[in-house]
């Protein structure tokens, strides 16, 4: 879907104040699609990491217990930022302070919109999430499911949010864990890829600053080249692979390792394990 940059006028809560909040809030501010005086981000007690936040991107913090209801009962936005764990009794109290047409926008991984809905004790408008930490930079990509509570206006306001941080894509709600195995928990694998990558530079004789140089432009490279070109990746990698060369050789030992399905397994748990921390947050409904 193409990036829309619309400013947000609505206040936003960031109800966690984590990795993932700060990402989304450093790329809102980075486009200016909020003003930072209409950002608040909560945390139960880190005042440091509050102060922080404050002092970076001008916006309003609290970890005050007793101020948070008020500041959640006044924000037209909440966005749920906070760890599975601790979602269940965030949601249950947050419920009753709640109007008709508060907009719950959650990125938590695994929590459906009816867990959601049944931990609030009502049918919110939710938009259910899936960003990455890439949003910090303007490069996320997003998954995104509506609840059918959910008005147009509050639509184009979840679009405008992740549209200015990276590239949207709305699904059914039952590919959201799938999606997260691609593109949620994506980058750790690129990192991952990019970490072994280095370590054999390092061990094969170049420095540490020569290693992490060629592999990111490697990495970003070929990110560049299968978005430039249109060009499959299958057909980019033979293009790469000369017969008989260093890079099937390469590839082959890859494959020893069952590199292809290795990968594809590591998504499908990825999923599956969405769906596990969804079904715990499930019992949390009393
Ligand atoms: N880190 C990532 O790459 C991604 C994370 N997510 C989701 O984002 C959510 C947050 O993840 P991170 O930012 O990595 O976690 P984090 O641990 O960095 O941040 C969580 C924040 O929530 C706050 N918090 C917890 N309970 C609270 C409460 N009752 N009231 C106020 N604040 C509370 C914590 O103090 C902390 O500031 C998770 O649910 C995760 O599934 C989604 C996509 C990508
Ligand atoms: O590891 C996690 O549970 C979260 C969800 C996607 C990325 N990080």
């Amino acid at each position: 879907m193409s990036q829309q940059q619309a400013m947000i006028s609505e206040p936003i809560t960031f109800y966690g104040a984590g990795s993932m909040a700060e990402a989304i809030v450093k790329g809102l501010i980075h486009k200016s699609v909020v003003h930072a005086a209409n950002v608040t981000m909560l945390n139960r007690s880190n005042a440091r990491r509050l102060d922080e936040l404050r002092q970076k991107y001008g916006v309003n913090v609290s970890n005050d217990a007793e101020a948070l209801p008020g500041i959640l009962r006044n924000s037209p936005i909440i966005v749920l930022a906070m760890k599975p764990k601790d979602a269940a009794e965030a949601l249950k109290n947050l419920g009753p302070l709640l109007s008709e047409d508060t907009l719950i926008v959650s990125v938590i991984a695994g929590l459906t919109i009816r867990t959601m809905q049944d931990l609030l004790g009502r049918k919110q408008p939710v938009a259910r999430t899936m960003p990455n930490t890439s949003s910090s930079i303007g490069l996320g990509a997003t998954g995104i499911s509506y609840s059918k509570e959910i008005s147009g206006k509050q639509r184009q306001i979840v679009t405008s949010l992740f549209g200015a941080v990276g590239t949207v894509t709305v699904v059914e709600e039952e590919k959201l864990e799938i999606l997260t195995g691609i593109s949620g928990s994506g980058p750790a694998y690129i990192y991952y890829m990019m970490e072994a990558m280095m370590a054999a530079g390092i061990r094969g004789g170049l420095t540490p600053q020569q290693c992490r140089e060629l592999t990111v432009q490697t990495v970003l490279g070929a990110a560049r080249m299968v978005q430039l070109t249109g060009e499959e990746p299958a057909a980019l990698r033979a293009k790469v692979t000369s017969p008989n060369g260093s890079t099937q050789a390469a590839l082959e030992t890859l494959d020893k390792g069952d590199f292809f399905e290795t990968v594809i397994a590591a998504v499908a748990r990825c999923a599956e394990r969405s769906k596990e921390m969804g079904a715990a947050l499930k019992e949390g409904i009393s």
